[in-house]
């Protein structure tokens, strides 16, 4: 830092402020005696400490100067004098000042979590929360200049950008600034220079002109220190390795450059969209820019800023919503609740060498090809991937995506297709396809619950029912993995809600590798400690994967007894979950008659019926 005399123009009487001092051995008290050390500035350290008022303790952050530092008077008055008389919600609060003898204390409020430069480089502080800080810095700067008088901060580097619990930006370290005494466009011509290196305004530095465009391209720099993910330097001047980048196209390279965990911002909430990124970076070069008048005042920025989060936020949106192409063969979506929904093309898939197949591109698919399959009753495609952006812990279900090749004339949204597929050791059929209004026809194969984004996905899809599917081919277009609207299920269905989340918590305290509930779940799930379940009772039973509800009614409750038909005789088995199963003679006709209580089941999912002998 230089420091060099800063005199504040307008002539400064700390009297007005009585009712903030604060007693040395009041602070002393409040900080037990500056225990926690939380800062270290050119002027004195900060130190964390409490005080009490009618609504609690607060937590306070204290500035304690070392005069030997360097630090004069004038600027200790300075500071307080715009803080005390600045107030804005993105300055930081003063709460009171010690000035007794040689202690000169400022007491602000405190920010959790500290001064934006640790943050510059960790991937959770996301694109979208980078942009919210810029414009609340913009907006403290705009109300600073924009006061009567106006105020020029001098000073305006990440470490001087404080964040509170929630985030809330508060720019702090006035000692610098100067309080001009008419709000005019005029330079003011200062006899001393001051600033951090790297930050200063070099218009400044070579003229000793200071105006409130000086403040604007020190905000050029920390806007570019929040795109690159690392703090100025004057040994690497980020200002010159931007310009360098940029004139050479390489825009990509220098974006989060310096973030520690890159991959998770490739993320893709955290994806920067291209215009919301131009807006930005074309903000910053305009604050960098060599004449003063080419910069944007504080105002400007505010809504530059504004704009790039917005064509963030509705870029990002709309891609998600029509779905967004990442990378070969894989597509994700945002669902309504904000959940990713991801789609994998059947180009990944793998095919056994004699089932001639070829890849289309021609049918109105997301994707660039789809595959087409000639025998359906002899499919045969492994599917082994990996999911790369599934929101952990939402309910998802695995659906096939396909189509016939030649025209179907629709004949309502389900179609019964039965098709045959192994997961793991076990058969399994899924009986309808639902069409989409794009043509396309989903088929669930499972549900599952994924505890990370990346879940290994293994299915071998064998055969479609012939009699009921003709010897067409096929379009296969592939594995959309859809997140399960929970919300509705809650309200609609609070039984079967509560049902998966049961479900849903032992599939979590059970493994960290395993996705899906273990195949015996639902002999865990009978009723009440191996009770067999008598004909009065229904049955809820949880099948093997996840929100695969099913419904079984004991014998004792379906079976149609008459007059005119023989009677069943009732026995006890003991691998029967019922009490009793019926005993059905050969050549004895059987009635049944039941009444399937569908707010037991799960919506949108086809049900099949099955008879248990
Ligand atoms: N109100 C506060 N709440 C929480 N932390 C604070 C607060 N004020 C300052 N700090 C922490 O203390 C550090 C030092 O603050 P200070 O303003 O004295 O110095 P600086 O801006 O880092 O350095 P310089 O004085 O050289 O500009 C800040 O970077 C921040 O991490």
């Amino acid at each position: 830092m230089w420091h060099f005399n800063a005199p504040s123009v307008r002539p400064y009487h700390e009297t007005h402020k009585d009712s903030l001092r604060i007693s040395f051995e009041g602070i002393k008290l409040a900080t037990q005696d500056f225990k926690i050390q939380i800062g270290k500035g050119s002027f004195g350290d900060v130190f964390k400490g409490e005080i009490s008022s009618a609504n609690g303790h607060i937590p306070i952050a204290v500035k304690r100067h070392d005069q030997r530092r360097g630090q004069g008077e004038k600027e200790f008055l300075t500071e307080l004098q715009v803080l005390y008389e600045y107030k804005h919600e993105n300055i930081i609060g003063l709460i009171g000042y010690c000035n007794e003898n040689d202690e000169k204390i400022l007491v602000y409020e405190y920010a959790a979590k500290g001064s934006l430069d640790r943050h510059l480089k960790d991937s959770r502080l996301t694109w979208m929360e980078r942009l919210k800080i810029a414009i609340d810095v913009a907006i403290g700067l705009d109300f600073l200049h924009g006061a009567d008088p106006p105020a020029i901060h001098r000073d305006i580097k990440s470490s001087n950008i404080l964040l509170n619990e929630d985030w809330e930006t508060k720019i702090t370290d006035f000692g610098l600034s100067m309080i001009t005494s008419v709000n005019d466009e005029f330079d003011y011509d200062v006899d001393y220079a001051c600033g951090t290196p790297g930050y200063v305004d070099p218009l400044f530095l070579n003229t000793g002109f200071l105006t409130r465009k000086s403040d604007i391209y020190s905000l050029g720099v920390v806007l570019l220190e929040m795109m690159c993910g690392r703090i100025q330097d004057t040994r690497k001047n980020l200002v010159d390795f931007v310009k360098f980048h940029c004139e050479e196209g390489k825009v990509d390279e220098l974006v989060f450059e310096g973030v520690e965990d890159k991959i998770v911002f490739n993320d893709l909430k955290d994806k920067i969209m291209p215009r919301s990124l131009i807006t930005f970076l074309k903000l910053a070069y305009e604050c960098l820019s060599d004449e003063k008048d080419k910069r944007p005042t504080a105002s400007k920025v505010v809504l530059h800023l504004k704009k790039a989060l917005e064509f963030q936020v509705n870029d990002l949106n709309e891609m998600f919503t029509k779905g967004i192409l990442l990378r070969k063969g894989k597509m994700c979506q945002l669902s309504s609740e904000g959940e990713r929904n991801e789609m994998v093309s059947a180009t990944m898939f793998s095919y056994e060498k004699y089932i001639q197949h070829r890849q289309r591109s021609s049918q109105k698919s997301r994707f660039q090809r789809v595959v087409k399959m000639e025998d359906t009753s002899n499919l045969r495609i492994k599917i082994n991937i990996k999911t790369q952006f599934l929101s952990p812990n939402v309910i998802y279900g695995a659906h096939l995506v396909f189509k016939f090749c030649d025209q179907r004339k629709s004949s309502g949204e389900l179609m019964y297709v039965n098709l045959k597929y192994q997961m793991g050791s076990e058969t399994r059929y899924a009986y309808f396809a639902t069409r989409r209004d794009d043509e396309w026809m989903m088929i669930e194969l499972c549900r599952f619950i994924p505890h990370k984004k990346d879940v290994a996905f293994e299915v071998l899809i064998e055969s479609l029912s012939r009699y009921y599917c003709g010897r067409g081919a096929i379009y296969v277009e592939g594995i959309h993995f859809l997140a399960i609207n929970e919300a509705t299920l809650k309200v609609k269905q609070p039984e079967v809600y509560q049902k998966l989340k049961e479900v849903q918590s032992v599939v979590n305290s059970n493994s960290n590798s395993t996705q899906q509930v273990p195949d015996d779940y639902h002999e865990m799930t009978k009723l009440h400690d191996g009770e067999k379940v008598t004909y009065s009772k229904k049955f809820l039973l949880l099948k093997s994967y996840l929100g695969n509800i099913c419904h079984m009614l004991p014998a004792k409750t379906i079976l149609y007894e008459s007059t005119d038909v023989k009677r069943f005789n009732w026995i006890s088995l003991a691998e029967s979950r019922f009490v009793e199963v019926a005993e059905v003679l050969s050549h004895q006709v059987f009635r049944i008659k039941c009444k399937i209580e569908t707010q037991e089941l799960l919506p949108n999912t086809n049900y099949s019926c099955h008879l248990d002998f």
